[in-house]
């Protein structure tokens, strides 16, 4: 049976599109396009990737984009208090700051002090408990984006195993809490897990967010399985010349995607998806705020 590689590019573009209708009927409701606040504490090369391609799909979407860059010595005290500012600023729906953050600063203390309606990432305490008791939410983007193409991929999830393997709170467990919904089996599986290879086997959906490049490979993967890489890794790629790198997964693609029903690509495959879904819920909680109809994205 042939291998679908689903393309998370092709349909971020359609969400993007999608949210940028909605984004248009916010700014005739409210007289402004929703705006997206991003805040970076020193440099690093991934968030630099992120970040531009943040701020072109804001724009492709019709949205305000709003940057902060803030030094890497960066007090604890001088950055909250740029979050209680923007909490209190009307002209802004979505804060996102980007994580990791410096040693100096205690991560957990910056995500709670994000208005849990402007939480774009959704990773506030409030958010995470909405979300885990069925409640409506700011959903993490990266799970989110990650069930939109399980939906198109399979139709009806319910009764389907589904394995995550990683249990952070910005994807594993949120992605956990979403696949539940859905009415999966789902097992949260781990770094000690014990036989991981045959619990990942048994999965008819198999989620990798476990931070290690190529860790997942085809004796992982139940045949016809579908497969979902969250991971994004850079690797040196000598074949490419001295000095240079690539892109890859938590999967080990060729093999894993020998197994495959279903398999998403890196690059091309949830990169895209999250940054769609940071703009999908960046018009929610501009919509949400402000009281503005909007259709079911
Ligand atoms: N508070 C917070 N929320 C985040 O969501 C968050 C964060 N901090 N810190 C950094 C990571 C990283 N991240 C990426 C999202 C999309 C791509 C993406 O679009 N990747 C493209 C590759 C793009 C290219 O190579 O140009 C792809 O996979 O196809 C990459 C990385 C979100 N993060």
């Amino acid at each position: 049976m042939e291998t679908k590689i689903i393309d998370g590019k092709a349909f971020s573009e359609k969400l993007v599109e999608t949210v940028a209708v909605e984004a248009s009927k916010i700014k005739n409701a409210i007289g402004r396009p929703p705006a997206l606040a991003v805040v970076l504490v020193g440099e690093n090369s991934a968030s630099k990737v992120y970040v531009r391609n943040k701020i072109e799909r804001t724009e492709a979407a019709g949205m305000r984009s709003i940057e902060h860059r803030l030094d890497a010595d960066t007090d604890q005290a001088t950055l909250l208090a740029l979050i209680e500012e923007m909490n209190n600023d009307d002209a802004v729906d979505g804060i996102l700051v980007q994580l990791p953050l410096p040693d100096q600063i205690d991560e957990d203390a910056v995500i709670n002090a994000v208005a849990p309606e402007k939480d774009v990432d959704g990773f506030h305490v409030v958010n995470a408990g909405l979300l885990a008791t069925g409640q409506d939410s700011l959903v993490p983007c990266t799970p989110y984006g990650c069930l939109l193409l399980l939906r198109d991929q399979l139709g009806s999830l319910s009764g389907l195993n589904a394995v995550v393997v990683g249990r952070s709170n910005i994807v594993g467990k949120p992605m956990a809490q979403l696949l539940l919904k859905e009415s999966c089996t789902v097992t949260i599986a781990h770094s000690r897990t014990k036989d991981l290879k045959e619990v990942c086997a048994r999965a008819d959906i198999l989620v990798a967010a476990v931070g290690r490049a190529e860790m997942i490979d085809g004796d992982y993967v139940k045949p016809g399985a579908t497969v979902i890489d969250v991971g994004i890794n850079r690797v040196a790629a000598p074949e490419r010349g001295e000095g240079k790198f690539r892109l890859t997964g938590d999967v080990d693609y060729d093999s894993a995607a020998a197994k495959a029903g279903a398999i998403t690509p890196v690059p091309g495959g949830v990169g895209p998806m999250t940054i769609a879904c940071l703009l999908r819920n960046t018009a929610v909680a501009a919509a949400r705020r402000f009281n503005v109809d909007i259709a079911d994205i």
